[in-house]
């Protein structure tokens, strides 16, 4: 998370582990447009589909951070409820993956179980653009400060994708108008928290590897154990790359609908979580996610414009409604018949 004294309070990232270098992109630079980090931003989420947005040296980065210690509190006073309390607030996936995920219900990539708990938050429940749903009682407390997190992270993400649209060469606000707060959509709060596991292997799974289906993903932790399978590698033990967390900063990452919209151009990557590395495996692991989906409204189709390459002789333009869209692809991967693999990162055809 975000704050240093979050870092201090625990054991430091090992030095000697593969880490991936991801760019450090400062959000204060964004947001005066400046030019060599919207490129470096662009580039970050071609060839990685991951990026650290420093959010210190702007005003809204320092509120989303408090906001996001706010989300830590959060998640230490909902796990500290107890699975049984939070079972009655239990997910029901595949139709509804709002609520708590205790650890074990998904399979990982070793053909074990989970080790996360979750907690999803929908959107619409929090800022109202539908009757709100009954939560555990620590989310009902901190209603406000959920819906603080949401809209500064959602103003973040909004400014990120300003960036990309002019990278991209599309009419400045395409991107952010296809997921707002205002209209309905499964945009999330994630809340996440595994515990030491010191009986079990360095390279144990926590969440199995996938890509996330939404447009992008702002992402806070203090410990490691986040990894990214990088682009062309074969998905083995040894090719797997740690996101080393860093104060100040958040994790954003690039999702399958994006992909989708730029014809493949950005890149959503293959990622997971494993036992947080050294020493960082004795502690509990705690990180929240604001996960944004497009809005109910909007079209998968691939935009059209600037760089996007346009549909090629054969290929037919995405019709499916997001939600459908969303349903089949969680289905292919549930039945085994998709791999979750990296997706996009096409090289640039010049028109
Ligand atoms: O906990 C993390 O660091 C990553 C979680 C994640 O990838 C997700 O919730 O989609
Ligand atoms: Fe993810």
């Amino acid at each position: 998370m975000p704050n240093s004294h979050y870092f201090d309070q625990n054991p430091p990232f090992p030095e000697d582990v593969p880490v991936l270098e991801i760019p450090r992109i400062s959000f204060q630079q964004l947001q005066n447009a400046n030019h060599a980090s919207s490129v470096s931003m662009f580039e970050a989420c071609r060839e990685y589909g991951f990026f650290l947005l420093d959010l210190n040296h702007s005003d809204e980065g320092a509120t989303l951070l408090q906001d996001a210690e706010k989300m830590f509190e959060l998640i230490t006073e909902t796990f500290a409820l107890g699975s049984e309390t939070l079972e009655k607030y239990a997910y029901d996936p595949p139709r509804d993956l709002t609520g708590y995920k205790a650890t074990g219900k998904l399979k990982t990539d070793d053909g074990k179980l989970d080790l996360m708990e979750m907690y999803t938050i929908n959107q619409d429940d929090i800022v109202g653009n539908r009757q709100a749903r009954k939560n555990a009682d620590s989310i009902e407390i901190r209603r406000n400060d959920i819906e603080q997190f949401m809209r500064h992270s959602h103003a973040i993400v909004a400014a990120v994708q300003s960036r990309l649209d002019e990278q991209l060469g599309i009419r400045s606000g395409t991107l952010s108008s296809l997921n707002t707060l205002e209209e309905t959509s499964d945009t999330s709060v994630r809340l996440l928290r595994s515990q030491p596991t010191p009986e079990l292997q360095d390279s144990s799974i926590t969440l199995g590897g996938h890509t996330d289906i939404g447009t992008m993903t702002l992402l806070f932790n203090v410990i490691g154990g986040l990894q990214v399978l990088p682009a062309g590698n074969e998905n083995v033990l040894g090719n797997w790359r740690y996101i080393r967390p860093r104060p100040g900063c958040a994790i954003i990452n690039v999702g399958d609908t994006t992909v989708e919209w730029t014809g493949g151009l950005l890149r959503s990557s293959l990622h997971r979580v494993i036992r947080a590395p050294g020493e960082q495996g004795t502690v509990p692991r705690q990180s929240v996610a604001y996960l944004v989906r497009p809005c109910h409204s909007a079209s998968m189709s691939r935009l059209r414009g600037g760089i996007i390459p346009p549909l090629k002789e054969g290929e037919a333009d995405e019709t499916r409604p997001v939600s459908d869209w969303a349903a089949w692809r969680s289905k292919q991967i549930i039945s085994g018949e998709l791999k979750p693999q990296t997706r996009g990162g096409n090289p640039i055809v010049q028109g």
